[in-house]
């Protein structure tokens, strides 16, 4: 064996959990104390103030709004089982409001994404929810590839539940704006950000009014590798790996790491229904995925974000006819494009995807799973033999290939969704799943690198 389960379980503990969201409180600013809203045929501008919210006021601007609408596919749809909340778009409603100054940007930057990443935002809509008003379980449409996620801040006006929960597989987490509003002193803004490929919903509101103003959020230019001159502490998946990388024990041969993405990423749906190779997603990684990305850029180890294709998983999508001992579970395919299968033949997989993408862009992952296959072996081994098939660029000249993975890699889905449920009626883009694979050279390549 070339990794220890030790060392591989130093290095999944060094990554560390993080939440995919943050959440907060903030005063409310004398020169935000008042939101101005109107819609067409109203009579002038009308207010709200905000440090002492008039019921009548709350209840006209409920009323003006239109009834939110939610996205499946193109489809702006309004089905009040789905989503019942009010909605103003950003040409009736004006609000001064400075981010900045309440150092909200600030916290997104430094506890939601890695060390300052730079990003920026934009004011999306103003919703009411009032009493028996949600929305549920969603997904944020993702308007950009480099759109991460969303930022509510929710106004000072009281109310009872409405809660936001976001959940994922493992967890799910709260976010009460009605209570938390509730124990402050002082009028006050209620903010939580979170990435928007994370299911989440909006609990019904039993008394009062949340009123929101959502802003999409966007990664605004490529992160520079993580120097430790920007990081003020070393992390300790930093010193973890950078540790393992001198010792001889570790992967004396080289190998690959693989990181299985734990978000999702907007790929165009033009490029994806082109197969083409996905550029955008090692420039817009989030929470642990960019902090394994840019430690390994820091460490000089190449990394590439690749799309895994779990063979299991595709034979039940119906993409692939296998025979039970083909089946083998933790069985998988790597490529850097999203693979279409609408013209798959008989010829198999593998054999299918490198006539179509080239013959060094496939790379069979997990061959550890496949040697209990052995004996069943068709006629791909024939092209073990002569070793051109695994002897890749990618593989660094490795036959069979092993990937240590840190986390589960997820299948890519074999096909663009037909239905899928966001906050907005698009479809430009979806989000996709990656790993991501790093490549770690022999330790004499390491020694004579430090040297
Ligand atoms: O109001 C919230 O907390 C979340 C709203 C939301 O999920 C959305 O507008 O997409
Ligand atoms: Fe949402």
């Amino acid at each position: 064996m070339s990794i220890t389960n030790e060392q591989l379980e130093k290095l999944k503990s060094a990554v560390a959990t993080r939440v995919p969201y943050i959440s907060g409180v903030v005063p409310l600013l004398p020169q935000s104390t008042t939101l101005f809203f109107g819609r067409g045929g109203t009579t002038g501008p009308r207010q709200l103030n905000l440090r002492n919210p008039e019921d009548a006021q709350v209840q006209l601007l409920a009323k003006l709004c239109e009834p939110a609408t939610f996205g499946r596919n193109q489809e702006d749809l309004l089905d009040e089982t789905y989503r019942k909340a009010g909605k103003m778009d950003v040409e009736n409603f004006a609000m001064s409001i400075d981010l900045g100054q309440l150092q909200i940007p600030e916290k997104i930057g430094s506890e939601l994404l890695v060390h300052g990443r730079p990003f920026r935002w934009e004011l999306y809509k103003l919703n009411v929810y009032g009493p028996g008003s949600f929305f549920k379980a969603h997904k944020d449409t993702p308007r950009s590839e480099a759109m991460f996620g969303s930022l509510v801040l929710v106004l000072p006006i009281s109310h009872k539940g409405g809660e936001l929960l976001l959940r994922t597989k493992e967890e799910v987490w709260t976010y009460d704006s009605g209570a938390t509003l509730a124990q402050q002193n002082e009028p006050s803004i209620g903010y939580v950000a979170f990435f928007g490929d994370i299911e989440h919903e909006v609990l019904p509101v039993e008394s009062g009014h949340r009123i929101t103003l959502t802003y999409n959020l966007f990664f605004a230019q490529a992160p520079e590798p993580l120097a430790q001159s920007v990081a003020s502490v070393v992390h300790p998946f930093e010193t973890t790996l950078a540790g393992l990388m001198k010792d001889p024990g570790f992967l004396p041969d080289g190998g690959l790491i693989g990181w299985g993405l734990k978000y999702e990423y907007p790929v165009s749906i033009a490029s994806r229904r082109k197969g083409e190779v996905v550029e955008s997603v090692s420039k817009n990684l989030k929470g642990e995925d960019e902090l394994v990305a840019r430690i390994s850029a820091s460490l000089h180890l190449e990394a590439e974000i690749k799309v895994y294709i779990d063979l299991k998983e595709l034979w039940r999508d119906g993409y692939a006819e296998f025979d039970d001992d083909t089946c083998v579970d933790g069985l998988g395919l790597l490529m850097r494009h999203i693979p279409s299968f609408d013209s798959i033949g008989d010829e198999g997989v593998y054999h299918y995807l490198r006539s179509v993408y080239g013959y060094d862009e496939v790379l069979r992952a997990n061959e550890s799973a496949r040697s209990r296959l052995e004996a069943n072996d068709s006629d791909d081994d024939m092209d073990d033999e002569s070793g051109e098939m695994t002897v890749t660029p990618q593989t660094g000249g490795r036959k069979r290939p092993e990937v240590w993975w840190l986390s589960e890699p997820t299948h890519v889905c074999a096909e663009v969704p037909i239905v899928s449920y966001g906050n907005e009626a698009q479809l430009d883009f979806i989000y996709s799943r990656f790993c991501l694979i790093i490549d770690i050279p022999p330790y004499a390549t390491r020694k004579n690198r430090e040297a």
